[in-house]
C-alpha cells in the first residue's frame, strides 16, 4: 500500500508574529510537488495557530503542538480537542520528547491523548523515541514499543495517526541518526504494528524520522523503504524546509 510522504515543522515555541509570517510568506512561494504525492503540516505555537490557517497555502496544513486529554473544562492553560476542531486545525503533535521529559508525560498520559485526540476527528503526530541512555545498552525497541503499545491500547483507528520516531539524541543536536540507524527502528516498529495490531495497519501506517533532519540529510533518509516523510524541528524555520518537503521525489526513484 502506497503511503503519502508526510513532512511535518514542528515549529516549537519559537517565532513574533512578523517571523511567522516571514517563514509563510516563503512556504508560500515554494514550488513543491503536489499534495497527492506530498503531505505538508506546519505546527506553529498555539497563539499563532488562527494567523498561519488564514495566510498559508490551502494544499498546506496546519498542526496545533499539543492538546488536553479530554473535554476541555477547568484546566487552566490547556486547550482541547474541541476547540482544534472549531478553528479548523486538523492536526495536532502529542507526545514530543520535549514533553515527555520536562513536563513529565508518561506513555499512558500520552495514549490517552492521542486517543482522544483521534476521537474527536484531530489526526495526530504521535512522537516516539527513546534517549541515548537508552540506546546505548540495545534498549531502543523496547522503549519504543512500550511507546507504541500504550498509544496502540487507546487508538482504534489508525487511518488518523502518523508515528513519528524521534531519537531524544538527535533533537536538537545536530547528531542525526544515520540512515541505516533509522531504517532499522523503523522497521522493527512497522513489524511491531503488524504482529501487535495487524498487517494492513502495518502496511499504511506511515512512519516519520525526527532529529537534525535538515537539507543536507533529508534525501538519504527518504531513501530509506521505512522512512514515510519527517518531523522537522530547527530546519522548519528555516528556507530549506522548502528542500526538505522535495524530499519526496527520492521515494518515486
Ligand atoms: O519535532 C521535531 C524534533 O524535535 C526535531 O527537532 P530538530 O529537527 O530541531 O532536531
Amino acid at each position: 500500500m502506497a503511503r503519502k510522504f508526510f513532512v511535518g515543522g514542528n515549529w516549537k515555541c519559537n517565532g513574533t508574529a512578523e517571523e511567522v509570517k516571514k517563514i509563510v510568506t516563503t512556504l508560500n512561494e515554494a514550488e513543491v510537488p503536489s499534495e497527492d504525492v506530498v503531505e505538508v503540516v506546519v505546527s506553529p505555537p498555539f497563539v499563532f495557530l488562527t494567523l498561519v490557517k488564514s495566510l498559508l497555502r490551502s494544499d498546506f496544513h496546519v498542526a496545533a503542538q499539543n492538546c488536553w486529554v479530554r473535554k476541555g473544562g477547568a484546566f487552566t492553560g490547556e486547550i482541547s480537542a474541541e476547540m482544534l476542531v472549531n478553528l479548523g486545525i486538523p492536526w495536532v503533535i502529542i507526545g514530543h520528547s520535549e514533553r515527555r521529559a520536562l513536563l513529565n508525560e508518561s506513555n499512558e498520559f500520552v495514549g490517552d491523548k492521542v486517543a482522544y485526540a483521534v476521537s474527536q476527528g484531530v489526526k495526530v503526530i504521535a512522537c516516539i523515541g527513546e534517549t541515548l541512555e537508552q540506546r546505548e545498552p540495545g534498549s531502543t525497541m523496547a522503549v519504543v514499543a512500550a511507546q507504541a503499545k500504550a498509544i496502540a491500547e487507546k487508538v482504534t483507528n489508525w487511518e488518523n495517526v502518523v508515528l513519528a520516531y524521534e531519537p531524544v539524541w538527535a533533537i536538537g543536536t545536530g547528531k542525526v541518526a544515520t540512515p541505516a540507524q533509522a531504517q532499522e527502528v523503523h522497521c522493527e516498529l512497522r513489524k511491531w504494528l503488524n504482529d501487535n495490531l495487524n498487517s494492513e495497519v502495518a502496511a499504511s501506517t506511515r512512519i516519520i524520522y525526527g532529529g537534525s533532519v535538515n537539507g543536507a540529510n533529508c534525501n538519504e533518509l527518504a531513501a530509506q523503504p521505512d522512512v514515510d516523510g519527517f518531523l522537522v524541528g530547527g530546519a522548519s524555520l528555516k528556507p530549506e524546509f522548502v528542500h526538505i518537503i522535495k524530499a519526496t521525489t527520492v521515494k518515486k526513484n
